[in-house]
């Protein structure tokens, strides 16, 4: 899909079940791969990543079959291979880092390539990484496609955390697997809530990591997930975030399929928009949100990045200036998404400074869109579907150019927004 057309809307009123997790779901694929029997994984969402991760453990020798949304693991990857290994990650940041961890496993030389805007996002701490294991890496400047080869010989190593903490992520699967004990230490790790995800299904799974305040992480070897198990993914925070924010800035909406105590970092959405005014409650395990007066907010963002497109969205409908921080965690995502945010409200007169680690929105209340208006995504899915929410409250409909890109995590993302 490239270009769609999103006509004005008054308000926000109706019911979503929101999509499964695709950071739960990447992970689960990449445990159920490394078991011993069988694994069933229940309420999969078919975005591409997800999509991404399935490609992976198939090309590494995993057997699955597929039954509507669940994933029936048949029998893990081939750890015995013993020819070049290649996987391609698509356009999945996480799938990336994670599986490239994967060559831990094998002596056996081993591609890491992706597609799209992966190819110019950073694997600096990948490639360090491995190196530090004892692994050689060949990269294209620091980028896909990676050629890893040689042994893992290194039981203790530091890891760079402080750009991603995807990598680690991997790490701490993969060496659970290793016929040694190994120690990680992590100095500046960002993005915790997302290792508290990792270490949330390892557990799940029946692996033990201990860890000393996320910075030095002790892993011990020769661990197996030997148990049949049943998954089921819960609904994804960070999907839910776009109509939580449509919901506070235009009406009012019910939502399915969340956890309340989810150990999602981005479920701080809620705290984002009761600061905005909204109003936020759980009702038989619906979330509800209910607009009220829309006030300019302050928020931390750092450990949950992938909410400032919302977050913006959503300053943006409140007069007056907000501030979001954490802005250093933005560069490496699918398009520079602090610039990107600041050249597509730049056209609707919404102004945003880029003041080192804070952006400051100059919010302009509503009607925000007053002429037919074209928006990029950047091939970008969350600044696409950000840019959908600026239909609210139009006075013309507005344009999303390289629509497509929300089929990276939420495929039925227009589908339900036009339902609202
Ligand atoms: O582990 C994960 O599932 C993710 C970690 C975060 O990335 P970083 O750790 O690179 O910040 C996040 O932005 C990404 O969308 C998903
Ligand atoms: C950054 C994201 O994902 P990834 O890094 O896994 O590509 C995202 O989903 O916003």
């Amino acid at each position: 899909m490239n270009k769609i057309r999103i006509p004005a809307k008054n308000s926000i009123d109706g019911t979503l079940t929101i999509p499964s997790s695709k950071s739960y779901a990447q992970r689960a694929i990449a445990l159920a791969g490394l078991s011993k029997s069988s694994v069933v994984i229940r309420n999969l969402t078919d975005s591409d990543d997800v999509l991404a991760a399935q490609g992976i453990i198939a090309a590494l020798g995993a057997i699955f079959v597929r039954s509507g949304k669940d994933l029936i693991l048949k029998s893990g990857i081939d750890m015995n291979c013993d020819s070049e290994i290649s996987i391609n990650c698509k356009e999945s940041g996480l799938s990336t880092r994670l599986f490239s961890s994967f060559s831990l496993l094998f002596d056996e030389d081993f591609t890491v390539n992706g597609e799209g805007s992966i190819a110019q996002r950073t694997m600096e701490m990948v490639i360090d990484g491995l190196a530090a294991f004892g692994k050689s890496i060949d990269s294209n400047k620091g980028k896909i496609p990676l050629k890893i080869s040689g042994k893992t010989l290194k039981k203790k190593v530091e890891i760079d955390g402080s750009i991603s903490s995807q990598f680690l992520t991997g790490v701490l699967i993969v060496t659970s697997f290793l016929k040694r004990d190994t120690e990680i230490r992590v100095p500046k790790l960002k993005s915790k809530p997302y290792i508290e995800m990792t270490l949330d299904l390892m557990r799940y799974f029946g692996l033990k990591v201990e860890h000393k305040d996320f910075e030095i992480f002790q892993i011990k070897g020769n661990q197996s997930i030997g148990e049949e198990l049943v998954y089921e993914v819960e609904g994804d925070w960070s999907a839910a975030s776009f109509h939580i924010v449509a919901a506070a800035v235009g009406g009012h909406i019910q939502l399915k399929g969340l956890k309340a105590d989810s150990r999602q970092g981005d479920k701080v959405i809620l705290d984002a928009v009761k600061r905005a005014g909204a109003s936020v409650e759980w009702r038989n395990g619906d979330l509800i949100i209910q607009k009220d007066e829309l006030l300019p907010f302050e928020f931390d963002a750092g450990e949950c990045p992938d909410l400032f497109p919302p977050l913006a969205v959503l300053a943006a409908y409140a007069s007056g200036k907000s501030t979001i921080s954490g802005v250093h965690r933005l560069k490496h995502k699918e398009s520079d998404r602090g610039i990107t945010l600041q050249q597509e409200f730049a056209k609707i007169g919404v102004r945003i400074d880029l003041n080192g680690d804070e952006m400051v929105i100059h919010g302009k209340g509503t009607p925000i869109v007053q002429k037919e208006v074209t928006f990029s995504s950047h091939n970008d899915h969350r600044i696409a579907m950000a840019m959908s929410l600026l239909s609210i409250g139009a006075e013309k409909s507005i344009y999303i150019e390289h629509a497509g890109a929300v089929d990276k995590s939420y495929p039925d993302f227009y589908k339900d927004f036009l339902t609202i």
